[in-house]
C-alpha cells in the first residue's frame, strides 16, 4: 500500500467515525471555544510542554508564512492551545475556530486534519473536499500526532490554509519533522541525567533528530526509547521497556559509566540486526536541539541565561574591530549603573542576546539573576502569568502554590526582555505600571513585590511603525528606549574575518581551522539573512566536514560548506560586494562541478559527498554551460 493510498484510508475511516458519531456533511461545526476558566485550566495542564513547543512553532511559521498559512497547536482533544498566523488567511471556513480554547476534534469538526492525526494517531493531510464538515471544505491542512516520552499522545501539530493557497508541496514532511523535534525535546526533558544511546542502522543519521535514543538507568535498564528508536528496534515501547543494555543492545553497562571511551560503537538487536550507536552522557543532550534548556520548564521562551551560552567576557570581548558596534559598546558602557533602561535594535541574529549577557556581565547587578524572556515565544494566553506571576489560587487550575514571575525573578538582577515588540498590547499596560512603580503585582492580587532591575530590552521590529499601527503603546515606548543602540548585520560589519576567527575559536576542533581565500571571497559577499547565528550554524557543519578531528590542520573551502547555504543567493545573483570574485551562481556550480570529478561523474556519489540532493544538482547543472 503506497502512502497515498494509506491517507485515502485513514480519512475514509475518519468518514465512517463520523458518520457512526451522527454528523451530517450540512452541520455546523462546533466552534464554541472554552470559557476563560477553563482556557486558564487547559493551559496549566499542558502549559509546559507548550512553552517547549512554541519556540520550534516560531521556526516552523518562519518557513511558511509566505504561503499564508497558520500553525496550530492543540492539546490531545483537539483544542488549541497556541496560533500563529492571521486566521483571515483560513477564508470563510473558519476566521475564529483557531482561537485558544476551541476544539478540533472529529466530534466538534467532523473529520479534519487535527482531529484525524489525533483518532487514527499518525499524520495526515486532509485537502478541500476530503472534510466531513461541508462548512470546512475551503481549507487544506496537515497535523501530526505528538507524543510524550511514554509514548502518549498529548497534543497536535497542525499547518492549515484555504484551498486555494495552495499549500507547500513539503508541508506534511515540515509537520511531521517538527513534531519529532518536539517528541525529541519532551524525551530529553523526561530522561534528565540518565546516560543515553544514540543509535541507527545507517552510522551518519546517528544522532540525528531521525535517529533512535534510548535512556538507561545506571544498572542498565531500559528507561524511555524516543520514536526513532522503536521503530529502529522493531518493536513497541512496552516490550522494549522489558530489556536491559545487554538483552537489547548487546552492550555492557560499563560503556556508560562516567570516562568510559566515547566513540562510535557496534550495536547488535535481539533479532541479530545490526546498528551504529553513541552513548551520551549529559542531560538533555540532544543534537541540533536545546533539550538542555528546554528541561527548566520554560523552554526558550523564559529562562536564566545558561552559563556555557555566555559570550566570554563583557563588552569589552564583543569588540572585533567594527566601527558601528564599537560605537554601540563604547554608549553603553557610558550608561550602566545609571538605571537606564537599554534598547537594542538589530536583526535576527545580530547578537542581541550576547550583547544583553555581556551588559549584565559589566553592570552593577552582575551578581544578581540575568532573566530572559522571549515575548514573542510564549504562547499569549501565558505571557501574563509568565512575566507576572500568580497567587495561591488566582484562577481555576492554577497551581497550589502561586508561581514567582519572571519579572519577580530578576530582582537584584537584569530583566532582558527580547522581541519586546511581540508583547500583547494589552499587557503592555502592566509592564508600563511595574516599570513606574517598581513593583509588580501577581495575577489574583495580592501583595505588590517591589523589584530593583536593570531593563534590557531588544526587537528586530520597527517600534515606531507598530506605535503607528496602534500596536504598541507610546508612553511605554519612551519608558524603554533610554539607550537605544543598533547592532549592524553581518553583511554591513568591516570586521568579517576577526569574526570569522572568533566563532571557529569557540567551535570544538574549529581552533585549528584555517578558511579558504575562496570561502572568505564568499562570505565577504553574502547576505548573511541569519547573521551570526547562520555564520555558527555554516562553520561548525564546515568544520565537522573538513575533518578537524584528523592530525594535520584543515582548511575549511567551499565544499565544506552547507549546501543550503551555497543555495541561498544563487537564484537571485550576487550581492555586490567589493570583493566578489564572480555570482554565487558560478561558485555553487564550480563546487558541484569538482565534486563530480571527484567522483568519476556519479552524480549520486556527487550529491552524497556535498550533502545536497541529485535533483539539485541537475537543476543547476542544467542552467549552466556544458561540462569540458
Ligand atoms: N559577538 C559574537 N561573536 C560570535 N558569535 C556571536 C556573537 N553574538 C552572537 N553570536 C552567535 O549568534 C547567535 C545568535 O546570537 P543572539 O541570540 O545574541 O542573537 P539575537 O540578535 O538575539 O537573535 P534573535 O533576534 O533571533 O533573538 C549566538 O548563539 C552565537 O552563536
Amino acid at each position: 500500500m503506497d502512502t497515498g493510498d494509506t491517507r485515502r484510508d485513514i480519512i475514509a475511516q475518519a468518514h465512517r467515525r463520523c458518520a457512526d458519531m451522527g454528523l451530517h456533511h450540512d452541520g455546523p461545526p462546533a466552534r464554541a471555544a472554552l470559557p476563560e476558566a477553563g482556557l486558564a485550566r487547559l493551559m496549566e495542564r499542558n502549559g509546559a510542554w507548550c512553552r517547549l513547543a512554541a519556540p520550534l512553532m516560531e521556526a516552523l511559521y518562519a518557513q511558511i508564512a509566505e504561503s499564508r498559512h497558520m500553525v496550530v497547536l492543540t492539546d490531545a482533544d483537539g483544542v488549541v492551545l497556541h496560533a500563529l498566523g492571521d486566521p483571515a488567511w483560513l477564508g470563510s471556513a473558519a476566521p475564529e475556530a483557531m482561537r485558544p480554547g476551541t476544539a478540533w476534534s472529529e466530534a466538534s469538526m467532523g473529520a479534519n486534519a487535527i482531529g484525524t492525526a489525533l483518532a487514527s494517531k499518525a499524520p495526515v493531510q486532509v485537502h478541500g473536499e476530503e472534510h466531513f464538515l461541508r462548512a470546512h471544505r475551503s481549507l487544506s491542512s496537515a497535523a501530526a500526532p505528538i507524543f510524550d516520552a511514554e509514548g502518549q499522545v498529548i497534543g497536535a501539530l497542525d499547518v492549515a490554509g484555504a484551498q486555494c493557497a495552495g499549500g507547500h508541496p513539503h508541508t506534511m514532511a515540515l509537520v511531521r519533522m517538527t513534531a519529532q523535534e518536539i517528541e525529541n525535546r519532551l524525551f530529553a526533558q523526561a530522561c534528565g541525567n540518565a546516560a543515553m544511546v544514540q543509535f541507527h542502522a545507517c552510522a551518519e543519521l546517528v544522532g540525528t533528530a531521525a535517529g533512535g535514543c534510548a535512556a538507561f538507568s545506571p544498572g542498565g535498564r531500559v528507561l524511555y526509547v524516543n520514536r526513532g528508536g522503536v521503530s529502529q528496534c522493531g518493536m513497541p515501547l512496552p516490550r522494549l521497556r522489558a530489556h536491559t543494555l545487554v538483552s537489547l543492545l548487546g552492550l555492557d553497562p560499563a560503556a556508560l559509566a562516567p570516562g568510559a571511551a566515547d566513540g562510535p560503537l557496534a550495536l547488535v538487536l535481539p533479532d541479530g540486526r545490526r546498528l551504529h550507536g553513541r552513548v551520551v552522557r549529559r542531560s538533555g543532550a540532544w543534537p541540533g536541539g536545546e533539550g538542555g534548556q528546554a528541561g527548566g520548564g520554560t523552554g526558550g521562551a523564559g529562562r536564566s541565561a545558561p552559563a556555557g551560552a555566555r559570550p566570554a567576557g563583557g563588552l569589552r570581548a564583543l569588540d572585533t574591530g567594527d566601527r558601528q558596534l564599537a560605537q554601540a559598546i563604547a554608549a553603553v558602557g557610558k550608561v550602566l549603573g545609571r538605571g537606564i533602561p537599554i534598547m537594542i535594535l538589530g536583526e535576527t541574529g545580530t547578537g542581541k542576546e550576547w550583547l544583553a549577557q555581556a551588559i549584565h556581565h559589566d553592570g552593577q547587578r552582575a551578581a544578581g539573576p540575568l532573566v530572559v524572556v522571549n515575548c514573542a515565544a510564549i504562547p499569549e494566553s501565558l505571557i501574563e502569568s509568565e512575566l507576572f506571576g500568580y497567587e495561591d489560587g488566582a484562577f481555576t487550575g492554577a497551581r497550589k502554590k502561586g508561581a514567582v514571575g519572571r519579572i519577580a525573578q530578576a530582582h537584584g538582577g537584569t530583566l532582558f526582555l527580547d522581541e519586546i515588540g511581540d508583547m500583547p498590547p494589552g499587557l503592555q499596560a502592566r509592564l508600563l505600571r511595574v516599570l513606574q512603580e517598581r513593583s509588580v503585582t501577581p495575577l489574583g492580587g495580592g501583595r505588590a513585590v517591589p523589584v530593583d532591575i536593570d531593563l534590557v530590552c531588544a526587537t528586530h521590529r520597527s517600534l515606531r511603525g507598530l506605535i503607528a499601527e496602534g500596536g504598541f503603546r507610546e508612553d511605554l515606548y519612551y519608558r524603554l528606549n533610554g539607550l537605544v543602540v543598533k547592532l549592524p548585520p553581518l553583511r554591513e560589519r568591516g570586521d568579517l574575518r576577526a569574526v570569522v576567527a572568533r566563532v571557529l575559536a569557540g567551535l570544538p576542533g574549529g581552533g585549528r581551522c584555517a578558511v579558504s581565500d575562496e570561502v572568505m571571497r564568499l562570505f565577504e559577499s553574502h547576505r548573511w539573512p541569519g547573521n551570526l547565528r547562520q555564520l555558527h550554524s555554516v562553520l561548525r557543519t564546515a568544520v565537522a566536514l573538513s575533518g578537524a578531528d584528523e592530525a594535520c590542520e584543515p582548511e575549511i573551502s567551499l565544499c565544506h560548506l552547507p549546501s543550503d547555504f551555497l543555495e541561498e543567493d544563487a537564484p537571485r545573483g550576487p550581492a555586490p560586494g567589493p570583493h566578489c570574485a564572480g555570482s554565487l551562481e558560478t561558485e555553487a556550480l564550480e563546487v558541484i562541478r569538482r565534486a563530480l570529478e571527484r567522483c568519476g561523474g556519479n552524480v549520486s556519489a556527487a550529491a552524497k559527498a556535498l550533502g545536497i540532493s541529485r535533483n539539485t544538482i541537475y537543476r543547476k547543472m542544467a542552467g549552466a554551460p556544458a561540462l569540458p
